[in-house]
């Protein structure tokens, strides 16, 4: 569905001896599948809506080639955005007319007769729960609302890839997490394929089938969030033992299958690849040596971890120190 190497943007920035070239997009491959869900990944300004504004055909790539659902994105853009559903980061701007009437010249557009596109339209309110809301103005809408009927514009021509770029930014949890579900239904109920972009590690891990991690305008990841989990980080074990004395033995029973201990008064900690199989063997070494528990936890790592992991920033620190936008800069 999606096939694109060596993709690579530049923006010019600033004016006169300010000029400069900002890399947004730096030597980009990626391969999805049709009916694959994958979560691309990274910090602010790591180039996730650029890599996406490239492949949806509203940005030339400076460098690069890559093809959507058959087509060239520099050469066939009209064959793209026709095969395509695209869910931008501000949303829809919606002129003030009822809602079900944008969708449905949004079908239009799409060369849907009026008939097709009114009954897809209220067969597509109806399943993202915007049932009752045919005729309300979308600025008379809460942000949930708004954002799922987005996705229904982006669905009007059933399209079979989905693009959608940080889908429940702005949202509250509760919102989000309904939102979840209709993502989830893209695949399920429209047998599309999804390509998403967050900065939320927990929605690429509840969605994404793969997650491509980018930052600074390269893949550093890409692979199932279990394997990129389970490959990178470990699970970190915490051990807190009941005396002072009992420290520096359970320091050395984890140390003999985690490389990086910390200990903080009674509490030993470290990471330890697959603690599901290691720690029934630890327990057992532990208590032979006397060692009693006061508890154990074992967290599954985060892909917070993992990018921490391959970049050795964590996902804050890579968002604070990320190059400033210039608004002024041409697109292409
Ligand atoms: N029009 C532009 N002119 C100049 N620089 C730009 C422009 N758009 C983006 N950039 C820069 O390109 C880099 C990548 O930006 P991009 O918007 O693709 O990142 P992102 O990963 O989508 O970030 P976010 O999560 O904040 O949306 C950033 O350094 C950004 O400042």
């Amino acid at each position: 569905m999606i096939h694109a190497r060596g993709l690579r943007h530049t923006f010019a920035s600033g004016h006169g001896k300010q000029k400069k070239e900002v890399v947004a997009v730096d030597g980009v491959d990626l391969d999805v599948a049709e009916g694959e869900v994958v979560g691309f990944l990274g910090p602010n300004g790591a180039g996730k809506t650029t890599t996406l504004r490239i492949l949806t055909t509203l940005l030339q790539p400076t460098a690069g080639t890559a093809t959507v659902a058959g087509f060239d994105v520099a050469k066939q853009s009209v064959e793209v955005r026709r095969s395509i559903g695209y869910c931008s980061q501000v949303g829809s701007t919606f002129s003030g007319a009822y809602a079900g009437d944008e969708v449905v010249d949004h079908g239009m557009l799409y060369g849907m007769s009026k008939k097709d596109a009114v009954a897809h339209g209220q067969a597509l309110f109806e399943r993202l729960q915007l049932d009752g809301l045919w005729r309300r103005k979308p600025r008379n809408m809460s942000g949930g609302q708004k954002r799922r009927l987005d996705i229904a514009m982006a669905l009007i021509h059933a399209p079979k890839l989905v693009f959608l770029d940080e889908p429940t930014t702005g949202l509250d949890p509760q919102a989000r997490a309904n939102l979840w579900d209709h993502i989830a239904s893209l695949r399920t109920d429209h047998g599309a394929t999804v390509f998403l972009t967050t900065h939320y590690l927990d929605e690429a891990d509840a969605l994404a089938d793969r997650v491509v991690v980018i930052d600074q305008g390269r893949i550093v990841a890409n692979d199932t969030p279990e394997n990129l989990k389970a490959a990178v980080s470990g699970d970190l074990v915490s051990l807190e033992v009941a005396t002072d004395e009992q420290v520096a033995i359970a320091r050395d029973k984890l140390g003999s299958i985690s490389d990086n201990i910390e200990v903080d008064e009674r509490l030993v900690s470290g990471r330890v690849p697959r603690a599901g199989k290691a720690v029934p063997g630890l327990l057992r070494d532990l208590e032979s040596n006397g060692v009693s528990l006061e508890s154990i936890e074992v967290a599954r790592p985060t892909l917070d971890d993992v990018f921490l992991t391959l970049t050795g920033r964590t996902l804050r620190d890579a968002e604070a120190g990320a190059p400033e936008a210039d608004e002024e800069a041409h697109d292409d």
